[in-house]
């Protein structure tokens, strides 16, 4: 490895009791936990700087709990939908037990396996709350009050996520309104709930919640659910929530609350529309980063925005090329897997650069997180689930690409048919007409989850039309959708 400075430059000329580590790492979610092992792995010296719980948000408030509360419905819901199963269904759900499941998924809100297996990839941890104080530098405000400095000799790393965005209305203070966390863990089910925001946390919250025995509203102030996807997924979520028991209101726009009483309901007033009375109500409308009392303005940054990061999850604007950055903080793609993505990336790049080697940074290279501009997979837990890659036919068009859209119903394939009675479903790939490869594709249907690393190979992978032609999909399963996409492309 090189032999940098200590890296104690933020410190100045008064570098006593500072700990000198090769890479720094602030926040110990997904992405913080992997770039760190890596780091670790390929011999520099890693600390993490945690100020809540190891693990992050989707371990405990966001991934983990919310599709432990999403599979036993889901489960029950499948084994309904079989002819000769569905006599086995007598009872509903076991609220207690799925709470209870919920909660070992949350791994009680405790981290003590994660700190285990923290300690097992021999990376130190920091608990506290950290802040750069200048190049290679960061100042650590511990549980207990005191103040640690630490300084990096190659690297340091924010991975500091994001916090649920309310926004600012009248009556929010008092309406107590929940945000995903509340959502995520609450131990009792209110009788009624008001959802606002029709996006993934929104339409899963819904679901969720409905399925525990809510009376769910669904306030989304857009003309449909789930905007950002092709439009035919949130009529068809819209209509699984609706067939749920779910009251979906589009066109919905929250203008105040009330909660008149502290124990009493909440009403949520919706402008030129009817009022919602609900015993708990639910913000699903957004992030905003994890950037504030992270000291940015000592390095030229500002406070409160979003990291700007390259291909190899440098940060932008800062010179010197110590700072990265990588998960949700750097807002390219909100995801867990795109998160631990970023953070191999990122750690291959300090390594890389550690040992004075050539970057291998060009589109697709080992040091370049390509991925999250052309194959970005998400999975909507809801019933029906929705899955997606890459670009929608809109994004496509949007980026002057010449494509055509290819749909297909999903429920006509033998596959669905057998997966469930009256299965419901739908396809969409999007083909580069140029390249004559797949750019994007839509899954909407019950299952459709695990259909999708096989669209996300295609795209990644850039799998000429012409050769995706002979990978077969098995008879009679769900995948066959493949060949009639590809059938009804060819003519
Ligand atoms: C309800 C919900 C459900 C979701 N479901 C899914 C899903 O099914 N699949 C999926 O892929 N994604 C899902 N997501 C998104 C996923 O949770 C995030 O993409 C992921 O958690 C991002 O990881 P992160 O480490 O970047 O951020 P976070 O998980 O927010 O972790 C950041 C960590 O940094 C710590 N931290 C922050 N600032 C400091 C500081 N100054 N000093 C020390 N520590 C600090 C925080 O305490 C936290 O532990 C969901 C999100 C929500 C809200
Ligand atoms: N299964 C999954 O992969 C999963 C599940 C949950 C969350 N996530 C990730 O977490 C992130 C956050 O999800 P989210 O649903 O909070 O954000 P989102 O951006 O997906 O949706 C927020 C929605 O709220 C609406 N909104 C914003 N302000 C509003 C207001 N004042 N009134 C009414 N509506 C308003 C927006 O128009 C948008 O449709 C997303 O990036 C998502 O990818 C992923």
């Amino acid at each position: 490895m090189t032999d940098r400075p200590d890296g104690a430059e933020g410190f100045g000329p008064d570098a006593a009791d500072v700990d000198t580590y090769d890479v720094i790492v602030i926040g110990g979610g997904p992405p913080g936990e992997n770039l760190a092992e890596r780091t670790r792995a390929a011999g520099l010296r890693t600390v993490v700087v945690e100020r809540e719980l190891l693990g992050g948000e989707c371990s405990y408030w966001a991934c983990m709990p919310s599709k432990a509360l999403l599979r036993p419905p889901a489960a029950l819901a499948a084994a309904r939908a079989v002819p000769g199963a569905r006599a086995a269904v007598h009872g509903g759900l076991d609220v207690e037990e799925v709470l209870a499941h919920r909660d070992a998924f949350a791994s009680g809100w405790q981290d003590d396996s994660q700190v285990e297996w923290l300690r097992s990839v021999d990376v130190e941890l920091v608990r506290g709350q950290g802040r750069l104080a200048g190049p290679r530098s960061v100042v650590v405000t511990t549980p207990e009050g005191g103040e640690l400095r630490l300084a990096a000799r190659h690297a340091v790393a924010l991975c500091t996520g994001s916090r649920a965005t309310l926004p600012d209305l009248p009556g929010m203070a008092e309406a107590r309104p929940w945000s995903s966390r509340e959502a995520t863990s609450a131990r009792h089910v209110p009788e009624r709930l008001a959802v606002v925001g029709g996006g993934v946390v929104g339409v899963e919250m819904a679901a969720a919640w409905r399925a525990l025995g809510s009376r769910v509203t669904l306030l989304a102030r857009g003309g449909s659910l789930l905007p950002r996807w092709e439009p035919f997924v949130g009529e068809l979520v819209a209509e699984g929530l609706a067939g749920a028991g779910v009251e979906v209101r589009t066109g919905a726009s929250v203008s105040g609350l009330r909660r008149p009483e502290e124990s009493g309901p909440v009403v949520v007033e919706v402008s030129g529309g009817n009022a919602v009375i609900a015993d708990e109500v639910l913000f699903a409308t957004g992030r905003r980063p994890g950037t504030e009392n992270l000291g940015l303005e000592t390095v030229g940054l500002t406070p409160g925005d979003w990291l700007s990061t390259d291909d190899s999850l440098q940060v932008e604007g800062v010179p010197g090329g110590w700072l990265y950055g990588a998960g949700d903080v750097t807002h390219r793609a909100m995801l867990t897997h795109q998160g631990k993505y970023q953070a191999r990336i990122a750690a291959e790049a300090i390594v890389a650069r550690a040992r004075d080697q050539r970057l291998d940074d060009a589109p697709w290279g080992r040091h370049a997180a390509t991925a999250d501009r052309r194959a970005v997979p998400q999975v909507v837990f809801t019933d029906p689930e929705a899955a997606s890659v890459g670009l929608t036919l809109e994004d496509a068009r949007q980026a002057g690409l010449r494509v055509r859209a290819v749909d297909y119903d999903l429920g006509s394939v033998a596959g669905a048919a057998l997966h469930a009675e009256g299965y419901r479903g739908r396809a969409r790939a999007v083909v580069d007409l140029d390249r004559e490869v797949l750019v994007g594709a839509t899954f909407v249907g019950s299952g459709v989850g695990e259909l999708l690393h096989s669209a996300t190979i295609a795209v990644a992978g850039e799998v000429p039309i012409a050769r995706l032609w002979h990978a077969v999909p098995s008879f009679p399963t769900m995948s066959e959708v493949w060949l009639r996409l590809l059938e009804t492309y060819r003519g």
